[in-house]
């Protein structure tokens, strides 16, 4: 990945080296020269930069400044080569002075060619490269944080009709619009990359995969009900799928694909959610043991707050099934893992409390015994559990199925319908 960046940037410089009509080379991470301009030979002494002087040019000093001697001997006046470090390598030029206005239009430059190197040319948005670039920076920090993060993959159908009956440039036109329509529909963390042809994908950071339908199906309506001018009705297909633990990016965005291909179809003009491999945990850390519980979308709720919540308990309950498994793992280890799970548990209960207060739910009463009930309970097991007068197989039973599996599915479920706003409305 690294050296894709190092030769991007290189590849920019000498780009624009060859563009400029100013003198200019390139030093690379290792104070080689990269490229060197024309203009540059020309005043160069030998027509090129000697060790010492690239030596003086990649020295510590983020701005290098040095007077050249020229080697006709006939110029009084001293040359100076400037060096404007970059990331991974040095653009040196020829100045008058440090405030030559040359370093500030050069810098312009770069960053106007730094830009077009990332976006698509015809509608604006991210390129695919830069969908790669993403991807490898937004899926660790997801796992960092625990939190879900979906791709959508979408693509406009029969293109090739809109082509065919009006012209390439009408189906510019509409790529342009319909990039347009999703880029007024997500939010200022979600990316718009233009994948290939009529083919988009977005990125939702933070957004569980039934927030993520909720916001594909949105797009598809809008773009489905926008009058192109000339095109008239254009309609698009899209395939969603949730990040789940450990999973490359490929497998991602293959899943993400199939279930975009599965949109056309089944007829085009919708959107389908890829389900999560059955055997794979929200704990994969823990191999694929089958007393662990998967997680499924069903338990989604569609709200940031409680499904973050929810499925961090499950990633706990698996964590601590997978400690009463091992031998490895000490009696205090193991209550450590409880007291860590009761502790996230009470934390989400007032959350979840606090969110069904605002939402007006009828039976928040109830479900705040509930609540007090299993917490109660839990506390208890757990200070028995450390006198012996219980063992790991019941603190698992009530805290692994009744506290966090059977509440979630059968108490929590009865509000679900009423957390009528999911994530991206309510952002
Ligand atoms: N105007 C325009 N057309 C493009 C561009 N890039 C790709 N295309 C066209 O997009 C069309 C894609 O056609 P297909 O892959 O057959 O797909 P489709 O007609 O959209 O059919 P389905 O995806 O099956 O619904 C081709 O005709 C490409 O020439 C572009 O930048 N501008």
């Amino acid at each position: 990945m690294k050296t894709t960046i190092i030769n991007s940037e290189l590849d920019l410089l000498c780009q624009q080296g060859r563009l400029s009509s100013e003198p200019i080379a390139v030093l690379d991470e290792q104070g080689e020269v990269a490229f060197i301009n024309s203009a540059m030979q020309d005043v160069l002494p030998d027509g090129t930069l000697s060790a010492t002087t690239r030596a003086a040019l990649t020295g510590s000093k983020a701005r290098r400044l040095i007077t050249l001697a020229r080697s006709d001997g006939q110029d009084r006046t001293s040359r100076q080569l400037f060096a404007i470090p970059l990331e991974h390598c040095r653009l040196v030029t020829l100045i008058e002075h440090e405030d030559d206005p040359r370093i500030k239009r050069l810098q312009a430059q770069l960053e106007e060619a730094r830009k077009r190197s990332m976006t698509d040319a015809l509608t604006g948005v991210w390129n695919r490269n830069q969908f790669d670039e993403f991807l490898h920076i937004e899926i660790p920090r997801a796992e960092r944080y625990g939190q879900p993060i979906c791709l959508l993959v979408l693509d406009i159908d029969h293109f090739k009709r809109v082509n065919d009956e009006h012209g390439h440039s009408v189906g510019d036109e509409v790529l342009r619009q319909v990039s347009d329509l999703i880029r007024q529909q997500i939010r200022l963390v979600d990316s718009l990359f233009r994948w290939g042809g009529e083919e988009f994908t977005v990125l939702l950071p933070n957004t569980s995969l039934s927030a993520a339908r909720f916001i594909a199906e949105r797009l598809r309506q809008a773009i489905g009900q926008f009058c192109f001018e000339t095109a008239g009705v254009v309609t698009v297909s899209i395939g969603a799928a949730e990040l789940e633990r450990g999973e490359t990016a490929e497998a991602w965005f293959s899943r993400a694909d199939d279930a975009l291909y599965e949109a056309k179809n089944l007829g085009r003009d919708q959107v389908v959610c890829a389900e999560a491999n059955a055997d794979r945990l929200i704990g994969g850390e823990y191999g694929d043991s089958p007393v662990l519980m998967p997680w499924k979308s069903i338990y989604e709720s569609g709200h940031p707050l409680i499904d973050q919540q929810h499925r961090e308990l499950f990633r706990m309950g698996n964590r601590l099934i997978a400690a009463s498994l091992d031998e490895t793992v000490g009696k205090e280890d193991f209550l450590r893992l409880a007291d860590e799970l009761i502790e996230h548990c009470a934390q989400h209960f007032s959350d979840e409390e606090n969110i069904l207060a605002e939402i007006g739910y009828e039976d928040l009463d109830q479900h705040h015994k509930a609540h007090n009930g299993l917490l109660t309970r839990a506390r208890k097991l757990r200070n028995q559990a450390r006198t012996g007068s219980v063992n790991t197989r019941d603190v698992i039973d009530f805290l692994v199925d009744k506290l966090v599996k059977q509440h979630m599915l059968t108490a929590d479920m009865a509000f679900f319908p009423q957390l009528t706003k999911p994530a991206a409305e309510q952002n």
